[in-house]
């Protein structure tokens, strides 16, 4: 066979040569060579995490930047072309920095003598002992030490899911499945709490996130309002990433009131609108969520509405959302096929489509086509820098 060289990449993250093989760890302008090496081309990037391949993230950490940003600008248009939609205006890539993702979902255990914690290895439960993350921000990445010594003082076996999260206050640590006995590990949890400037200090032993330590309350800057951050509520993976989503957001839906925000959480998107001068009702389903929403709400001086309410079984009905200018949705992965559908036969001139998971966001954005809405703009984001896991903002506009 003759040398074959690397054209794409792949969904999964393998390079597709010109004959169709895939190829793990190579980059397009890479050669697969007819004795299986690789030659590297332009768009190689040496991997400088020593946990490359193994800690089961940054699976693309051999991408240069540039073709990182192709890849990430591929996939949104790929699936948008899967639908017959092609976007009258297609924006450069945003791609997160190094160092800037500020939520990290982590996980310990005893293996062998010592603690391991970290991510899970690729397709497998097996942890890998993280010492440094190139992905993660210093706060988060300064917490893993202290972390790992606290943990080491128990005895036995034990393992628990860690979530971290950088709050305003500082590092925010959740941790799930570690039952605290007795008043001496109390005092240890204290201690690394306190000495390490925590937020807050999380313990959930079963009965749902009980606060061991939270010296000033915990909140989240949202577009210069301070909302109350309860543990485990959704956040945006990066704040630049944030920015670049409520970005399209304000700019889409400028001068357009009064807007409906759609799974809207803490109201990321609800303080960003409202602050441009849109009045907004936010919508969110979780409880935790929507009573912080609201409880910013009321001190921001902004009008932003929050609803409390489960938009996959009720979702806001043609006649609820005709009053809306604008309508802005932020779904979970699976999409919002039930929401869209209703979104479809309104009247609403102007949708903006957030999406985690650009094939859910595709069949659901067939709906709006099929519904007389127009894909207007397509905004690739690369949140997750280094992953294939791909982000987009998209306007549907109805003429
Ligand atoms: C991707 S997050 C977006 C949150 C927010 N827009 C933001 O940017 O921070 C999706 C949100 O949908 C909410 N959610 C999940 N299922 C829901 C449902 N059935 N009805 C309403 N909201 C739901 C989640 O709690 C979460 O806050």
């Amino acid at each position: 066979m003759s040398d074959d060289p690397i054209l794409r990449i792949a969904a999964k993250g393998d390079g597709i040569t010109a004959s169709g093989a895939y190829v793990a760890g190579a980059a397009p302008g890479d050669v697969l060579r007819s004795d299986g090496s690789i030659a590297r081309g332009a768009n190689y990037a040496a991997p400088a995490c020593r946990h490359y391949g193994t800690c089961g993230g940054c699976t693309l950490q051999h991408v240069g930047d540039e073709a990182l940003s192709e890849f990430v600008r591929d996939r949104v248009v790929h699936a948008a072309r899967g639908q017959g939609m092609e976007p009258e205006i297609l924006a450069p890539t945003h791609l997160s920095p190094a160092g800037s993702r500020r939520r990290a979902a982590l996980r310990a255990a005893r293996v062998g003598g010592a603690i391991a914690l970290g991510y899970s290895e690729g397709g497998s439960h097996k942890l890998v002992d993280l010492k440094e993350c190139p992905v993660l921000a210093p706060e988060l990445v300064a917490v893993l030490g202290p972390l790992r010594k606290l943990l080491s003082r128990r005895d036995g076996r034990f393992a628990v899911e860690i979530d971290l999260t950088l709050a305003t206050q500082g590092v925010d640590v959740a941790l799930k499945g570690l039952t605290v006995e007795g008043l001496q590990q109390t005092e240890a949890m204290l201690d690394f709490a306190r000495d390490n400037g925590l937020a807050r200090l999380s313990l959930d032993q079963g009965y749902g996130p009980e606060s061991l330590w939270e010296p000033d309350g915990v909140t989240v800057n949202l577009s210069g309002v301070e909302a109350p951050l309860p543990p485990g509520a959704f956040l945006q993976a990066t704040l630049d990433g944030e920015q670049a989503l409520v970005g399209a957001a304000v700019e889409w839906l400028k001068g357009v009131s009064p807007v409906a925000d759609l799974f809207a959480g803490l109201g990321t998107f609800a303080f960003a609108l409202a602050k441009a001068g849109s009045k907004v009702l936010a919508a969110e389903a979780d409880r935790a969520a929507f009573l912080a929403c609201k409880s910013a709400a009321g001190r921001s001086g902004l009008i932003v509405h929050p609803l409390h309410r489960d938009l996959f079984r009720n979702p806001l009905m043609p006649d609820e959302l005709n009053r809306f200018g604008g309508v802005v949705l932020d779904p979970p992965r699976a999409g919002a096929r039930e929401q869209v559908g209703r979104i479809a036969a309104s009247t609403v001139k102007r949708v903006v489509y957030i999406s985690c998971n650009p094939s859910s966001w595709a069949r659901d954005a067939a709906q709006l086509i099929e519904g007389g809405y127009r894909l207007a703009e397509l905004r690739p984001v690369g949140q997750f820098r280094w992953t294939t896991h791909v982000e987009l903002a998209s306007l549907f506009v109805r003429d």
